[in-house]
Formats: structure tokens, C-alpha cells, sequence
């Protein structure tokens, strides 16, 4: 079913009401979304040689990129998880997907708030990697990006690697498709649901990249008043 654009609070109403009225949890949603950016990857040739970085913040955008690092190991797939958060800060499906990773064996740590001096360190993480996964914001995003998410944006705009946006590049606002402060500029943009209103906004196309729609799972009934008139 293809989905007309959504608005920031049209997407965050729809996962909302998927958990809320039809019970699904928003871990099977958090699941479907990172297995579909995985899978993505996987055919663009990413495989055991391969060496993925994923940036991940503190939210649920977060916790997709938890998943995607959980696909791309169990294919053999050479992942690090960086974790935008003070230790112990995560709250629920995030925190749940890094304790999977961490009981797993995954390679992860945190990069937290007092590190802005570790640039160094992560430029040379974002060097050792072949493709980035960008994790950090998603709808969540309420503010201009500073501090270490821009030292991090910055950093990886400046890498030259391909970049994986997950639902939205970090730093676009959903709505109005600007950089807010700054934005990560993908190879490709992985959505979810369905696109977002700002990806047609002009010049939103220089940060998402290619778009592609991942279902997450969302029932038709909470779908069609979203279908797109063909
Ligand atoms: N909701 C669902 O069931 C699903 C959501 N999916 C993914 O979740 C994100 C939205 O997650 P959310 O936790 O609401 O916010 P973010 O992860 O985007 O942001 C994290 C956090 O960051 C803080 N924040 C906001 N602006 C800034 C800023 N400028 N600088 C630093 N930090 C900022 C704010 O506190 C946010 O809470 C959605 O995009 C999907 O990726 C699942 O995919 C599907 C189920
Ligand atoms: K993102």
C-alpha cells in the first residue's frame, strides 16, 4: 500500500496507536524497522568483509540501530555501536536493545557527554569503517542539533563514507525538510511507514539521499486514511 507523505505527528500518532489501540508492542515495530535497513544494506553488497559503524542516539532511533547491528552480526558482518547517551541513560526499547547487544557480545560503548575531545577517537572509528548507519534522530528531533551529535554529524559529512540514515538523516526536521543546525547527508535514507512531508522540500534530497519506504508492520486499518491516491 503506498503511503502519502506523513507529518512528524502523523507517523509518531500511527506507532503510538499500533501499540496503544491494536496492542502491537513497539518492539516488533523497533524489529520490523531494523531489519528492513539491514536487509537494504545486505544488498547493497554489505557482507562479512565489510566493516559498519553505527551511530546511535538515545532514543528509539536509537534502538533501530541497535537492531540493524544485531542483523548485519548475525550475517557475519563486522559491526561497532556507538552510543550517544550518558551510561545508564537509556530508557525503554533502546535500553533493551543494548542489553541484547551487550549480552550478545557485540562490540558497543558509549560516547558520552564529557568526550567532545574524542573527535580524534571518532574520526578514527569512522575511518576504519566501509559504511556509517546513522541512528542518532529520528521524529524526536525538537531543537537545533549542538554539541557532540554536531561534532558527530560533522564528522561523519566530512568522512566521505556512504552513510545509512535510518527513518530521517539526523538533524532534518520532518515537517519542513531543513537542517536543523546541521544534518547528516546520506547515501540513502531508510524510512519508516512511509515518506516523510519534508523529504520534498527543496534541497531535503542533498540530506536524505535516496528514500526508501520500510513497513514496519503497521495494520491496514491504521494505514488507509494514509493511502496515496494513485
Ligand atoms: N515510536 C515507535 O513505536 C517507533 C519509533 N521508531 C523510531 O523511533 C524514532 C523516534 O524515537 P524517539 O525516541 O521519539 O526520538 P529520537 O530517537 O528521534 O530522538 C532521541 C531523543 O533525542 C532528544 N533530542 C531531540 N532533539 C535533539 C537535539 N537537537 N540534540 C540532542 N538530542 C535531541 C530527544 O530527547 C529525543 O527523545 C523514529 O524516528 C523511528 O526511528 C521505530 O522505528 C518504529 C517504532
Ligand atoms: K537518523
Amino acid at each position: 500500500m503506498g503511503i502519502r507523505p506523513l507529518t512528524r505527528e502523523e507517523v509518531r500518532g500511527l506507532d503510538a496507536r499500533a501499540a496503544l489501540e491494536l496492542g502491537l508492542p513497539t518492539l516488533v515495530l523497533m524489529e520490523n524497522a531494523g531489519r528492513g535497513a539491514a536487509a537494504w544494506l545486505r544488498d547493497q553488497g554489505v557482507g562479512p568483509s565489510t566493516r559498519v559503524l553505527i551511530l546511535c542516539g538515545s532514543g528509539n532511533n536509537g534502538g533501530d540501530g541497535g537492531v540493524v547491528a544485531r542483523h548485519l552480526d548475525a550475517c557475519g558482518v563486522a559491526v561497532r555501536v556507538v552510543w550517544f547517551a550518558q551510561a545508564g541513560q537509556l530508557r525503554g526499547d533502546a535500553a533493551v536493545q543494548y542489553d541484547v547487544l551487550s549480552r550478545s557480545g557485540i562490540e558497543q560503548t558509549y560516547w558520552e557527554s564529557g568526550d567532545l575531545d574524542d573527535a580524534e577517537r571518532l574520526d578514527l572509528m569512522i575511518a576504519e569503517s566501509d559504511w556509517v548507519v546513522d541512528a542518532l534522530l529520528g521524529t524526536g528531533l525538537t531543537r537545533p542539533v549542538e554539541g557532540r551529535l554536531h561534532v558527530a554529524i560533522t564528522a561523519i559529512n566530512r568522512s566521505g563514507k556512504p552513510i545509512l540514515a535510518l527513518d530521517l538523516p539526523s538533524g532534518l526536521d520532518a515537517d519542513t525538510g531543513q537542517a536543523l543546525g546541521v544534518a547528516v547527508r546520506a547515501r540513502a535514507t531508510a524510512t519508516f511507514v512511509g515518506p516523510k512531508l519534508g523529504f520534498s522540500a527543496p534541497g531535503a534530497s542533498d540530506f536524505t539521499g535516496a528514500v526508501f519506504v520500510v513497513e514496519i508492520g503497521v495494520p491496514r486499518c491504521l494505514l488507509e486514511p494514509f493511502q496515496a491516491k494513485t
